[in-house]
């Protein structure tokens, strides 16, 4: 049986699957006890403290995949497993009468309304808490582990849809391949997977009906999912990706058309972690920092001077390069427990996000700003700063003259809103280059939330109305860079270069494949694509007939 879904991370996986599994019930208040209470109890403490030593042997995991903020979140959950104020509030429920797992979760109940009463830092602990609870009570009724399972052999993740918190332990190695029910081709499940190199198929209806253990090979390009495939079928798979690799291997060296027209390709990151990925697949520099990063997960922002570390990192990674730093994006599908927005927000997509935000919180902006140039001081590396959200000339001016002040020279903005591709040359007059967000830009063009996985048929960058923006960004007379998720499509890559875009920016996995589609073609077959795209009545339409204007895409197996 062949399942279809969106594919937005290439590549082939082949295991069986895991689902993360669902929430753990609440244990009844009258639920017997197993054993007298002397046993009760040692169950109970044994529960806890097994899961606290699976905690930090998870954070071990987390570190040696470079993951160190996700070991501290982790050994601090282990520490809150071990509080021995915690234990006696156990001991005296069960000799209460309560059952093991009824005891767990009652104490657990007496710290949480501690933690959610006392204050926005602690109260963002709550989650962290429930989670140790679940995974004890869990435990104690042998039920499956709520969150990313557990395994020793490889295996595809199968989720509603990935969270950040759900992702921070996961081992690439471990992981063969993601498949979701929700989400688009620019969910953050999506973009992490192309971070990790994961093959991942999203907007697959029924995913989560796949039972645990069912072998399933995904193919991330494709969008398919076959169920219990033969071994023929997996076989012929692998050796065509086999066949791609090695056609990738061939294309080295910076970014350019088969006429030699420069086209440096760079890479999008979330942090320093990210940088070897991006130095192996040849980035000539990063093109989107992601920072928000940086600032998820917490109650407080990060220091200045943690700021500065993380930056001067990445920065110093490409010397001869470009590092362009998106200041933070939070708001709307990026939310930060510290900047909330100012209220209720029926569209949060509409609301305040991006540079929106930073505005009523100047003074994040502004730290933002000043560890940057901090971090850059006495480097050869050229930093770029772009402000996401940006709607019209007044806001980008508003950011060019916060990065004079804090000393950085080559101010940008992201182009994600239609107003401001409409409107570009007005904007090209404040700031030295642009970047197209596209997969913002393309989700207000077509008025299509990019969380729901239903509308990914008008998430789609081949839209030739996104692509009529792109053009009118890219002739406003400054460098223009695509950096959202359509750089990655080698054909779209081609035909973004044929608009006019100046430099590409992408997950790091996919720069030999699109490096490979711009070497094999010139600038004349990719401005004929492009028009032939723009031509087009449909998304569809306009990717078949750009494609028949890129005839070396076959040999690539494309
Ligand atoms: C690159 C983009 O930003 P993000 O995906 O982080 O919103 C975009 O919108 O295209
Ligand atoms: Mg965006």
């Amino acid at each position: 049986m062949e399942l279809r879904g969106a594919g937005v991370s290439p590549g082939i996986g082949f295991g069986p699957v895991r689902g993360i599994a669902g929430a753990v019930p609440e244990p009844g208040a009258d639920d017997a006890p197993a054993g007298d209470a002397e046993a009760e109890t040692a169950a109970a403490l044994a529960a806890l403290a097994a899961v606290a030593d699976d905690l930090e042997a998870r954070g071990a995991i987390a570190a040696e995949v470079g993951n160190r903020e996700g070991q501290d979140v982790l050994n601090a959950q282990a520490l809150m497993a071990r509080d021995p104020g915690l234990a006696d509030g156990v001991r005296a429920k069960v000799a209460e009468g309560r059952s093991a797992a009824r005891a767990v979760f009652e104490s657990f109940g007496v710290y949480r309304e501690m933690l959610a009463g006392a204050g926005e830092y602690l109260a963002a602990r709550v989650t962290d808490l429930d989670d140790i609870r679940d995974r004890t009570v869990a435990r104690l009724l042998g039920l499956p582990m709520p969150g990313v399972p557990e395994s020793d052999e490889p295996f595809v993740l199968v989720a509603r849809d990935l969270a950040p918190a759900d992702t921070a332990v996961l081992d690439p190695a471990k992981v063969v391949a993601f498949v979701t029910e929700e989400g688009g081709p620019t969910s953050h499940t999506a973009i992490l997977a192309r971070t990790m190199g994961v093959p991942a198929v999203v907007a697959l209806p029924g995913a989560t009906d796949l039972a645990d253990g069912t072998p399933v090979l995904v193919d991330g390009g494709a969008g398919t999912v076959v169920v219990d495939p033969s071994a023929e079928i997996v076989r012929e798979a692998r050796d065509a990706a086999a066949t791609r690799s090695a056609a990738l291997a061939e294309a080295t060296g910076p970014g350019r058309t088969k006429d030699g027209h420069s086209v440096p390709l760079l890479a999008n990151i979330g942090g320093p972690k990210d940088v070897p990925a991006a130095v192996e697949n040849g980035a000539e520099g990063v093109g989107l920092y992601r920072t928000e990063f940086l600032f998820l997960d917490r109650a407080t922002p990060p220091t200045d001077a943690e700021q500065e570390r993380a930056y001067r990192e990445v920065l110093e990674a490409f010397p001869n390069g470009r590092v362009v730093v998106r200041a933070l994006d939070a708001g709307a599908d990026k939310p930060l427990a510290f900047l909330p927005p100012p209220g209720e927000e029926p569209n949060p997509a509409l609301g305040e996000r991006g540079l929106r935000m930073l505005r009523r919180h100047e003074d994040v902006l502004t730290a933002q700003l000043s560890a940057l140039a901090r971090a850059a001081s006495g480097l050869t590396t050229k930093l770029q700063v772009m402000a996401p959200m940006v709607t019209d000339a007044e806001e980008a001016a508003y950011f060019a003259a916060a990065c004079r002040a804090a000393g950085i020279e080559h101010p940008g903005v992201m182009i994600e809103v239609p107003a401001a591709a409409l409107r570009a040359t007005d904007l090209a007059s404040e700031v030295k280059f642009f970047s197209l967000g596209t997969n913002d830009l393309t989700q207000y063009t077509c008025a299509a939330d990019r969380q729901i996985g239903g509308l990914a048929h008008l998430q789609d960058a081949w839209q030739p109305a996104v692509l009529d923006l792109v053009a009118s960004a890219a002739c406003a007379g400054i460098p223009c860079g695509v950096c959202g998720e359509a750089a990655n499509d080698p054909a779209l890559a081609c035909v973004l270069v044929g608009l006019g875009v100046t430099s590409l920016s992408m997950s790091a996995p996919s720069l030999p494949l699109v490096r490979a589609a711009l070497a094999r073609h010139t600038l004349d077959e990719c401005r004929a694509a492009a028009s032939a795209a723009r031509a087009a009545r449909s998304a569809e339409a306009a990717k078949a007939s750009a494609r028949q204007a890129l005839p070396a895409l076959a040999s690539l197996g494309l």
